[in-house]
């Protein structure tokens, strides 16, 4: 069995895949290293390979590898930054800035569309990412996400409370709010909506010839009905890191 884990800012999202790759086993999110192990262990599975990708810093990637090392008892292969994969080349001046995730999700969004792509990912940060039918990354874009909206609100305002529940009903609908959460939770929505209809007009115009687009990350789902000839491919990035750290 193959463990594969995508460390973000917020949570880690993993899965076990059958050592051929075809097959999912399991899979989950959650916020904490610790909530790793104990997930795993819960699982049952008996990984014999591990590869990831983190986002984190270089001190707590590390912490993480060690711990897998020793606990599962598996070498534990890291995605790298480079200037050229799977037939794309990264655009960034330096390409080693480039977020590993966003270079992930986009060798495995042009691997899937095999055209040029969009790629949003909607975490904790928001990030847009285009690739020409060719292969040539052509940069992208980076704003916060639902999570960081809301909370920057909250810290720097007095009166901006609402709890988690009340957050969640709130974006049942998005008729103009009539109570603080939905003022805020659809004000934001309609924020990242906005971003995603501006990057898909940028690439109708970048791309005449054609292109798809792809949705990830854990509030993908909120912006689909914005964007209805996206595909939602929630394991984006999973298919970049086979791309990217084949297991031989
Ligand atoms: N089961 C879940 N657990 C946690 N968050 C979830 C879950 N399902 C959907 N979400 C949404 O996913 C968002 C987090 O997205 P995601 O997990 O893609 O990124 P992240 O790890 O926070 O950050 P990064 O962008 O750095 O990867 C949260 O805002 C939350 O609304
Ligand atoms: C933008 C995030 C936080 C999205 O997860 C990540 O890709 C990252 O830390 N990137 C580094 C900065 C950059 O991509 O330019
Ligand atoms: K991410």
């Amino acid at each position: 069995m193959i463990l594969e884990l995508d460390c973000g800012n917020s949570f880690i999202k993993w899965r076990v895949i059958s050592p051929g790759g075809r097959e999912r086993i399991c899979a989950g999110i959650v916020d904490s290293d610790d909530g790793l192990f104990e997930a795993l262990a819960g699982s049952g599975v008996k990984v014999q390979r591990c590869r990831l990708v983190s986002v984190r810093s270089d001190a707590e990637t590390e912490q993480l590898v060690t711990r897998l090392k020793a606990s599962l008892g598996v070498e534990v292969v890291c995605a790298q930054s480079s200037s050229q994969v799977g037939g794309v080349r990264n655009g960034y001046h330096d390409y080693q800035r480039l977020g590993l995730d966003r270079w992930l999700a986009l060798l495995g969004g042009y691997h899937l569309g095999q055209r040029a792509c969009l790629v949003v990912d909607l975490g904790t940060a928001v990030t847009a990412d285009f690739v020409s039918a060719d292969g040539e990354h052509l940069g992208g874009f980076i704003c916060p996400g639902l999570p960081l909206m809301r909370d920057q609100l909250s810290t720097h305002t007095r009166r901006i409370r609402y709890d988690r529940e009340v957050a969640l009903a709130a974006l049942q609908e998005l008729e103009p709010g009539r109570s603080t959460a939905e003022a805020v939770e659809r004000g934001c929505l309609l924020m990242l909506r906005g971003f995603v209809a501006e990057q898909l007009a940028q690439a109708r115009s970048r791309f005449p010839g054609g292109f798809e687009v792809f949705l990830t990350g854990g509030d993908a789902e909120l912006v689909r009905d914005a964007v209805p000839e996206a595909q939602v491919v929630p394991d984006l990035v999973f298919v970049g890191l086979a791309i990217a750290c084949p297991l031989s």
